[in-house]
């Protein structure tokens, strides 16, 4: 059974890259019939607060994945807090403990950073030199006597090599000897990222764990531990990081391309699904798909190891594919009561099949509320220049064909075609821009039946007005 999970720490919005972490742990689960567990990873109290954990609970809701396993969803496997698995962590302590794979060193943060100073300007890679290591159970035994409390670092073995395939990257190979032995339990009895994460991971019987390559230098690592353990290991795939427009990785800290701040700006979990799942993964088909049909085109080969740069351009195309993609229903609750408020009821309808392919958001929306059913028609220069080159004549015109065949418009425009000798954009435009004030916009045809045929006059006489002061 595949199982694979998402496990942020609850210190800040989440973001796109987060965002992509989980669906893509989501899809594969799916697409194996498999279990998609959320564990929230709350173990630094100091960043971690409950309303990024609601946050990011909402925000995985509102885009369609959801967990088989996790908070407020029953497993086998829980606690998914890890806050509260804090005795699983001492059980396996004790083990590393007895089988003497862990020692406690009493080093100062300040002797840590003068050891790396040291080992930097001798051009080594800093790691820890492992003085603690050679302390004799007297030497220990004074030191806590003296009321230290010691940090607990594992004992990476010499000369070992650490394979494994990543599923994103390809084979990897790492030499312990590169590795310096690092804390698996920290000095105030509490325990880092690398431990809880790689013990959860195991005691959760994750098969599958797809995260961001910042994790790459944690996995052999855990491999050791989990190795050194008997504990089953999972396969790791590690994603390029996104990075925004100016070349940094997103992150939490950064704050930008939050999923809550796009839900806000009207973007629609299907666009954000659909452009997350081409970015850094190729999916064979161009449509834009629900969650269950993206676990169809979802595999683990097609997995890029290139990086992955946030596209605006490529989010406001699925965008504007999911506007297309709403039905009435959807279309409304999306609009809003503060968009739809501004309609005539009986003109809903209408004016949704009009503008529908002119917005990206519901602002857009609210834009074009304006332009219809206010009584001024606002343009600028470009505008103002199309109605006067068109002269008063062209609205005379208009106005009497709209007399004749109200908001029908094709005999309307054949009329005007037959009585002015003009076609094409020397017909459209001005009635465009005298209707809207836009040089672009819906199509006109739907346009005159939503505004009726007073306002189409009424519209008509004011652009005569301003054609007359050439
Ligand atoms: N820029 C990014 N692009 C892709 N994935 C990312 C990015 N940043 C984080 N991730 C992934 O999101 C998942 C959750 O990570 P985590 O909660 O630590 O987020 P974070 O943004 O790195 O947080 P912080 O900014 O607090 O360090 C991990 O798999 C991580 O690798």
């Amino acid at each position: 059974m595949i199982r694979t999970r998402f496990s942020p720490s609850p210190t800040g919005m989440i973001h796109l890259g987060n965002a992509r972490a989980a669906l893509f742990s989501a899809l594969y689960a799916a697409r194996h019939h498999g279990v998609f567990i959320l564990r929230i990873e709350d173990t630094d109290a100091a960043r971690s607060e409950i309303r990024f954990v609601e946050s990011l609970e909402n925000d995985l809701n509102w885009l369609g994945v959801h967990w088989g396993e996790g908070p407020g969803v029953h497993g086998d496997y829980g606690p998914y807090w890890q806050s509260q698995r804090q005795d699983i962590y001492a059980k396996y302590y004790k083990v590393l403990e007895e089988k003497k794979l862990i020692y406690p060193c009493f080093c100062t943060d300040q002797e840590l950073l003068l050891a790396r100073k040291r080992q930097l300007s001798r051009g080594q890679a800093p790691r820890y030199a492992g003085t603690c290591r050679q302390l004799t159970p007297a030497d220990i035994q004074s030191r806590l006597d003296e009321g230290k409390k010691p940090a607990w670092r594992y004992s990476v073995p010499a000369d070992q090599s650490i394979e494994f395939v990543d599923t994103v990257k390809g084979p990897q190979h790492f030499r312990s000897d590169d590795i310096g032995d690092f804390i698996v339990r920290r000095a105030d009895g509490t325990a880092p990222f690398l431990f809880c994460n790689a013990i959860d991971d195991a005691t959760m019987k994750v098969t599958h764990v797809l995260r961001g390559e910042d994790h790459l230098a944690n996995t052999p690592r855990q491999i050791m531990l989990l190795r050194a353990m008997s504990l089953h290991t999972p396969h790791y795939g590690h994603l390029s990081l996104i990075v925004g427009e100016d070349g940094a990785p997103l992150s939490k800290r950064h704050g930008s391309y939050s999923v809550h701040e796009l839900r806000e700006q009207g973007f629609l979990p299907a666009a954000i699904i659909n452009y997350l799942a081409r970015l850094g993964h190729t999916c064979d088909t161009q449509d834009l798909l629900s969650f269950d049909h993206l676990a169809q085109h979802f595999y683990l080969e097609r997995l890029s190891r290139s990086p992955a740069r946030f596209d605006a351009s490529q989010l406001m195309f699925w965008q504007k594919t999911a506007v297309q993609a709403l039905d009435m229903p959807e279309m409304i609750r999306w609009l809003g009561e503060s968009v739809l408020n501004q309609v005539p009821e009986n003109a809903r309808k209408l004016f949704i099949d009009t503008v529908k392919s002119n917005i990206e958001f519901p602002q857009d929306a609210a834009d074009w509320s304006r332009i219809f059913f206010h009584e001024t028609v606002e343009m600028d220069q470009e505008g103002l220049q199309i109605i006067r080159d068109a002269g008063e004549q062209f609205f005379v015109e208009a106005e009497q064909a709209i007399d004749k065949y109200g908001t029908d418009l094709d005999p309307v425009l054949a009329e005007m075609k037959k009585t002015l000798g003009v076609q094409g954009k020397k017909l459209f435009m001005p009635l465009r821009v005298a209707l809207t004030g836009k040089t672009h916009g819906p199509e006109l045809a739907l346009i005159a039946q939503l505004l009726g045929q007073g306002k189409l006059k009424h519209r008509m006489g004011l652009a005569f007005k301003l054609a007359s002061k050439n």
